[in-house]
């Protein structure tokens, strides 16, 4: 059996790829230091795979725990999720998103390197693209970036491209499209401690009655509704697309690729999936554009399908329907959903 290290497994995208990993009969030691997960995820996980959780509570910058980790049993390759995700907060700590997700990815892979570990899989992002203008997005467009978050990633994708010259690592970059959804059982999901950035957690507040209405962040773009188009993809296809980037590194396939449906949704599409999912309507209002962000980002997802035989299963409504069973499941205290 194969055994892989898992970065930020206690985290939203990490807990999914976790329980994939395990039922396709990987190994996997989680390394995460919870400053964004919350601890009890890990018995949830050990509930949700009837087996303990293999954790060290540590960070991918402390090289000692790295080496200890690395040291006491033979790894197979690494799935890295660790790192910092909020756009905002990038532009106002750019040092700090340096060092967490240039400097994590590189105390990783000199610990790796060192211990003869060279598979890994990358969480990359559609943010990569920079503002694009041709659509669905393909992985050979130009490459760019507009925050100090879409620069950790491009240079993690650049710094593993230049580490391959050296030493035999066998990469996957996968860029994630719009990740929602959340495990049927309700156990896990997305835990946006603090405020959510996002607009599902967003929607899923209003929906709660912890917000009045949701803000639709512009409505003038060149799109069919003149809300902004993203593609949203399940976060349990998603973690399965980790499992089928590690089936290919283990047969020596390195790849980078969009994880994506290839179907654009608007704002208030998803707004509307969200209120069938819920059975009510959902109050919203028209706000200004919000800075930086981009009219349109969808996938061409065709080489995913090539390369791994990825294709997205969930539609929209499973993707609503997740959201809000987990957030009902999170105020009844996590009961299992029968
Ligand atoms: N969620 C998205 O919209 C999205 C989109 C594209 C790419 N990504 C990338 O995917 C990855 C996972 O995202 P997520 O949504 O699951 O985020 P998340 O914040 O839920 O998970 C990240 C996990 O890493 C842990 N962590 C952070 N810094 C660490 C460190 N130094 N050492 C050890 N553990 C650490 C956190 O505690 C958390 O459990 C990230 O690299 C993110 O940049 C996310
Ligand atoms: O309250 C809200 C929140 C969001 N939106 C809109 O909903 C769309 C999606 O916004 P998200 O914040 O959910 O997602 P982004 O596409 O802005 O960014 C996300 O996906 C990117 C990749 O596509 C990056 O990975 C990034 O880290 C991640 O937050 C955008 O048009 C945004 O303006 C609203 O209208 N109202």
């Amino acid at each position: 059996m194969p055994r892989i290290l898992l970065t930020g497994g206690a985290g939203y995208i990490g807990s999914h790829t976790y329980v994939a990993l395990k039922a396709a009969g990987y190994d996997v030691t989680i390394l995460d230091n919870f400053d964004n997960a919350d601890r009890g995820v890990i018995d949830r996980l050990a509930r949700l795979t009837g087996e303990a959780v293999d954790l060290v509570e540590g960070s991918v910058l402390d090289r000692q725990v790295l080496d200890d980790l690395l040291g006491a049993k033979t790894y197979d390759g690494a799935v890295h999720f660790a790192a910092k995700k909020a756009v905002g907060e990038s532009v106002a700590k750019p040092l700090d998103y340096f060092q967490y997700n240039i400097g994590g990815l590189i105390t990783l892979t000199q610990a790796m390197r060192d211990a003869g570990v060279f598979r890994i899989v990358f969480s990359s992002t559609a943010t990569v693209y920079g503002e694009p203008e041709v659509f669905p997005l393909t992985e050979d467009l130009p490459l760019s970036y507009t925050s100090p978050y879409a620069f950790t990633k491009l240079t993690s994708e650049q710094i593993l491209a230049q580490a391959a010259q050296a030493d035999p690592w066998i990469v996957g970059v996968l860029r994630y499209f719009n990740p929602v959804g959340a495990h049927p059982s309700g156990l896990i999901g997305e835990d946006p401690m603090g405020i959510p950035d996002n607009l599902m957690p967003f929607i899923a507040k209003v929906a709660m009655g912890e917000m009045e209405k949701l803000r639709v962040f512009g409505d003038d773009y060149d799109t069919p509704d003149g809300t902004a188009w993203r593609d949203y993809i399940h976060v349990m296809d998603l973690a399965r697309a980790h499992v089928q980037s590690l089936d290919a590194l283990m047969k020596g396939r390195a790849h980078t690729l969009n994880i994506g449906t290839g179907n654009p949704v608007s704002v208030l599409q998803m707004h509307a999936a969200y209120q069938a999912a819920v059975g009510r309507d959902l109050p919203y209002e028209i706000a200004p554009r919000r800075a930086g962000d981009v009219p349109k980002l969808y996938a061409d997802p065709s080489r995913a399908r090539a390369e791994l035989g990825f294709e997205a299963e969930h539609g929209l409504e499973e993707m609503c329907e997740s959201s809000w069973n987990w957030v009902q499941a999170q105020k009844r205290g996590w009961g299992f959903n029968s």
